[in-house]
C-alpha cells in the first residue's frame, strides 16, 4: 500500500499500514501561490482512527524500547538516507503546499536529514550516570527510559524540520510517536512519513493521523495513554493543549510565538544589520517564530539605517516560490494573508507610518502575495509592536541608549529570540545579561536555529522546556535511579 490512492488522497499511517479514515471524508490541501491548485486530500480522521493509532503505538512501543539504541539509530540513519534521496521531491511539495521558496524548502529538508543523523548517533551515547552511594558495597546509577507514546502536534511553517526535530529524539529514546501535522502542510508531512515507512520501522512505532486540530490534536491532548505531547504553534492553541494535558497528569512541551527584537547600536556595521533585518524579518514571508519583527535602532544611525533598509527592501521580488527570481513567496494560507492585512491596517490606524509596501500583489493565479511592509514611528504600546503578526512586516522603533533599547526589547509578553548589532563589548555583555530571550544572538539575525543546541523561549514563548540538541533528552525520557547490591 502506498502513501496515496490514485486520486492523490493521502492516507493515514497506522500500525505500519497506509489507511483511509473511518469517516471516508477528506480535507483539501491547496497551494497559496495558486489556490486553485490542489496538492491533494488528506484524511479527516475521527477519534476512532486516533484510538487505533494509540493502540498500535502502545503495542509498538513495548517492542521498540527493547531494541538497542544502536538498532534504533540504524533505522533513523536509513530514514535520513531515504529523505536525502527524495530531497527535491519533498522540497518541491513543501514550496507548492505552503509557499516558502524552493531554496529555503531544500535547506529545510537538508536540515531534516541532518536532524535525523544527529539523533541516530544519539542511540550510541550514554543514557545515565553512576552516582556514588553511601553504601560502599552498592552500585547506584541513573538510567534514562522512554516515556511511552508521544503525541506530536506541528504547525505549517516548517513542515519537515519541526516534525523531525520532535519525532527523531522521541524515537531514538524508545518512544512510539503519533504525528498530527498542520492540515495546511499535511501532504509534505505525509512524504516525510513515507521515508519512515520505506526504512522499515516496526509496526506501530510511528503513526500519522491527519484531521482537524480540534478533533485529532485535542484527542491527543486528552488521551490518557499518550504520555506526553509536544507542540509548536500559536499561543492560544498551545496554552489550551498544555492545560488539557496537565489536567490528566501528562507531560507537555510548548513552543509558541515570538515578537523578536533586533537592536541596532550606533557603533555597529550598518550593512550587516540591514541584511540581518531583511533576512531575519522577511525570509519565509516572516512566518517563523524566530523572525525579527521589531527593529530597535539608536537615534545616531536611525535615518541612515532606515534609508539603507528601504533601498534593499524595495529590491525584494515577491512571487511563486518555485520561480528562480522569487525572494519572498506568498503567505502560507488565506487566514495568514488576511491576518497580515489586518495588522497593516491596525498599524496605520494606531499612528505608525507605513513607509514601504504592505500592498497586495496581484497575480493571475490569485496567490496570497503581499509586499513586505516597513513601519516607522512605532511605539511599544501599539498592537504591531506587541502581537505576533507572522508576516513580512518590520516595525522600526527609535531609542537614545542601549539601556533603553533593551528595556523596549523586553517590553512584550514573548521572549523567544533577540539580536544586537554592536561592536561595543559593554553593550554586548549588558544585552546577554538583561535580554529576556531563550536565543540570544550577537551580530547575527534573530532566526537561525542550530539543531545541536537547545531551542526554546522565555515568558509566553514556551513552556520553559527546551527542544533539540541534548535538551531533547529531558523531555523525551524519564529517569530511573537504580540501587544495586549483591
Ligand atoms: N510558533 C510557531 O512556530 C507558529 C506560530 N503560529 C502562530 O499561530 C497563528 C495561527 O496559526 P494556526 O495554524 O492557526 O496555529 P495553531 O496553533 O492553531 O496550529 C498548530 C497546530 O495545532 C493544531 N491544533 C489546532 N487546534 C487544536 C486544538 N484545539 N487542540 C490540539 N491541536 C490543535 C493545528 O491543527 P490544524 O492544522 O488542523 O488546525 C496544527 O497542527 C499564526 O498566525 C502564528 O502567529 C503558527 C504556526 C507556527
Ligand atoms: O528559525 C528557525 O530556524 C526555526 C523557527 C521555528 O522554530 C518556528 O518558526 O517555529
Amino acid at each position: 500500500m502506498s502513501v496515496t490512492t490514485e486520486t492523490q488522497n493521502y492516507l493515514n499511517y497506522i500500525n505500519g499500514k497506509w489507511s483511509e479514515s473511518e469517516s471516508s471524508e477528506q480535507l483539501k490541501s491547496t497551494s497559496p501561490a495558486n489556490p486553485s491548485e490542489l496538492l491533494g486530500h488528506v484524511q479527516a480522521s475521527t477519534k476512532q482512527d486516533l484510538e487505533k493509532a494509540v493502540e498500535a503505538a502502545k503495542a509498538g512501543q513495548k517492542k521498540w524500547k527493547k531494541q538497542s539504541g544502536a538498532e534504533r539509530g540504524n533505522l533513523l540513519f536509513k530514514v535520513a538516507d531515504i529523505l536525502e534521496k527524495n530531497l527535491d521531491e519533498v522540497a518541491e511539495t513543501m514550496t507548492r503546499e505552503m509557499g516558502k521558496t524552493l531554496p529555503e524548502a531544500k535547506g529545510e529538508t537538508a536540515r531534516g536529514v541532518a536532524i535525523l543523523r544527529y539523533y541516530a548517533g544519539e542511540g550510541m551515547r550514554k543514557d545515565g550516570d553512576v552516582i556514588p552511594s553511601t553504601d560502599r558495597s552498592a552500585l547506584m546509577f541513573s538510567k534514562r527510559v522512554p516515556l511511552g507514546v508521544v503525541g506530536v502536534i506541528t504547525p505549517w511553517n516548517f513542515p519537515v524540520a519541526i516534525p523531525l526535530w520532535k519525532m527523531a529524539p522521541a524515537l531514538i529514546y524508545g518512544n512510539a510517536v503519533i504525528l498530527k501535522p498542520a492540515t495546511e502542510a499535511a501532504v509534505t508531512a505525509a512524504k516525510v512519513i513515507e521515508c519512515f515507512d520505506q526504512a522499515g520501522l516496526p509496526e506501530g512505532v510511528i503513526n500519522f493521523v491527519t484531521g482537524k486540530g480540534s478533533v485529532i490534536g485535542q484527542g491527543l491532548a486528552e488521551h490518557k495513554d499518550v504520555t506526553a505531547v509536544t507542540f509548536t504553534g500559536s499561543n492560544a492553541t498551545g496554552n489550551h493543549i498544555g492545560q488539557t494535558v496537565a489536567a490528566r497528569g501528562g507531560k507537555y512541551q510548548l513552543e509558541m510565538g515570538g515578537k523578536n527584537p533586533l537592536i541596532v547600536a550606533d557603533d555597529c556595521d550598518l550593512d550587516l544589520a540591514v541584511d540581518a533585518a531583511i533576512s531575519g524579518g522577511l525570509k519565509s514571508t516572516g512566518q517563523k517564530c524566530t523572525c525579527s519583527s521589531r527593529v530597535i535602532v539608536q537615534e545616531g544611525v536611525y535615518d541612515q539605517f532606515k534609508q539603507k533598509l528601504l533601498e534593499k527592501v524595495s529590491e525584494i521580488n515577491v512571487g511563486d516560490g518555485l520561480e528562480e527570481q522569487t525572494w519572498m513567496g506568498p503567505c502560507a494560507t488565506k487566514e495568514q494573508y488576511e491576518t497580515v492585512q489586518k495588522y497593516i491596517e491596525i498599524g496605520q490606524k494606531e499612528g505608525a507610518e507605513l513607509v514601504y509596501g504592505g500592498r497586495l500583489v496581484q497575480s493571475d493565479s490569485k496567490g496570497y502575495y503581499i509586499e513586505p511592509a516597513v513601519f516607522d514611528q512605532v511605539t511599544s504600546s501599539m498592537t504591531i509592536a506587541q502581537e505576533e503578526i507572522f508576516g513580512p512586516v518590520l516595525a522600526l522603533m527609535k531609542v537614545e541608549t542601549i539601556e533603553e533599547a533593551i528595556e523596549l526589547a523586553n517590553d512584550v509578553d514573548f521572549g523567544l529570540s533577540a539580536s544586537i548589532f554592536s561592536k561595543n563589548i559593554n553593550h554586548i555583555l549588558s544585552f546577554i545579561d538583561d535580554i529576556e530571550a531563550g536565543l540570544v544572538r550577537i551580530n547575527s539575525e534573530t532566526a537561525g536555529v542550530e539543531l545541536q543546541a537547545p531551542f526554546g523561549g522565555m515568558k509566553a514563548s514556551s513552556s520553559y522546556s527546551r527542544e533539540q540538541g541534548e535538551a531533547a533528552k529531558e523531555f523525551f525520557t524519564t529517569m530511573k535511579t537504580v540501587f544495586l547490591k549483591g
